[in-house]
């Protein structure tokens, strides 16, 4: 891509610059009145929201991500679409689908206000050369930075059959000490618990991470919340079409068989995730579109 012709077509001076950033990777750099961030176009890929009055980036990044093509960024928003988890055909598809490994077009910027900043990413045309989903389709990311950091991925279905998906924000959000932290809005849920083979188990009280965990909850309320006593801050999770969420973190034995992160990466960050996942299968006709939405916002703890 080149940078300097995206500027000139997407740029807004004094607000938004695309950036040659780590890898040589594209990303859209964005400083407004209320917040910075940074979004990879390869990925379609929120990296870094930091409202101004944080110290701390409301994201987590590995610092050893890899930033290759074929190979997911490890931190920030990644999409999972149009399957979460391992590929539901087994095929040995990439986990979490294909569009968080490939490049996105970025087709469109606006200024909103003084304060808030609008992007959108498409994604239509990779899929043909992946030997692995042959429906049409088009995909919409658009972004929105402002006090709240606003996603919206809608998928549309332009060919003539139906199609079904699920799909994930798969969020990292960087904590101080995750053993601190507690996750309110998920009591009394049901959940698969995926490290004993999907045995569902009914939540007690917030969530408290002591060890990893991978779990699937269902019926999810649209409001979670996330308490972080040790950066003095809640992260409140908005999502209104959807009713499963997904809490994740590898600990420290799962930590380190991964290449990009670091042993004691586990502590300082947490996935919960909004998306239609498991059994919140969702189905496309012809023509119909879809929209899942996530708003995530900071308040004091
Ligand atoms: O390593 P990745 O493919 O990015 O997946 C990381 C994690 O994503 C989700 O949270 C899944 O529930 C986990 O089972 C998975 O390990």
């Amino acid at each position: 891509m080149d940078i300097q012709q995206l500027n000139r077509d997407f740029g807004i001076a004094g607000q938004l610059e695309i950036i040659s950033g780590q890898g040589g990777l594209p990303m859209i750099k964005i400083d407004n009145d209320s917040a910075s961030a940074l979004i990879s176009i390869y990925g379609g890929q929120v990296l870094s929201f930091q409202p101004l009055d944080q110290a701390e980036d409301v994201l987590f990044l590995s610092q050893q991500s890899a930033y290759t093509e074929g190979k997911a960024i490890r931190g920030g928003i990644p999409v999972c679409w149009p399957w979460f988890g391992p590929d539901p055909k087994g095929l040995q598809r990439p986990n979490h689908g294909f569009v968080r490994n490939h490049f996105w077009q970025l087709a469109n910027t606006t200024t909103i206000s003084a304060s808030e900043t609008k992007v959108s990413l498409l994604f239509n045309e990779t899929y043909k050369k992946e030997n692995t989903w042959r429906q049409p389709f088009m995909l919409l990311l658009d972004i929105g930075i402002g006090p709240s950091l606003q996603l919206k991925l809608t998928t549309f279905n332009t060919g003539d059959t139906p199609f079904s998906i699920t799909q994930a924000f798969h969020s990292y959000f960087r904590v101080g000490d995750i053993k601190r932290v507690k996750i309110f809005g998920l009591e009394d849920c049901e959940y698969f618990d995926k490290l004993e083979q999907g045995t569902q188990k009914t939540q007690k009280g917030v969530v408290a991470v002591t060890k990893e965990v991978d779990r699937v909850y269902v019926e999810a309320r649209r409001d979670l919340v996330i308490v972080d006593p040790v950066l003095q801050r809640r992260i409140h999770i908005n999502s209104p079409d959807t009713s499963t969420a997904v809490v994740w973190n590898p600990w420290s034995k799962t930590s380190k068989k991964m290449p990009d992160l670091a042993n004691l990466d586990y502590r300082r960050f947490i996935c919960v995730e909004a998306g239609n996942v498991a059994f919140d299968l969702i189905k496309i006709q012809p023509g119909s579109q879809f929209s899942l939405q996530a708003n995530y916002s900071l308040r004091p703890d």
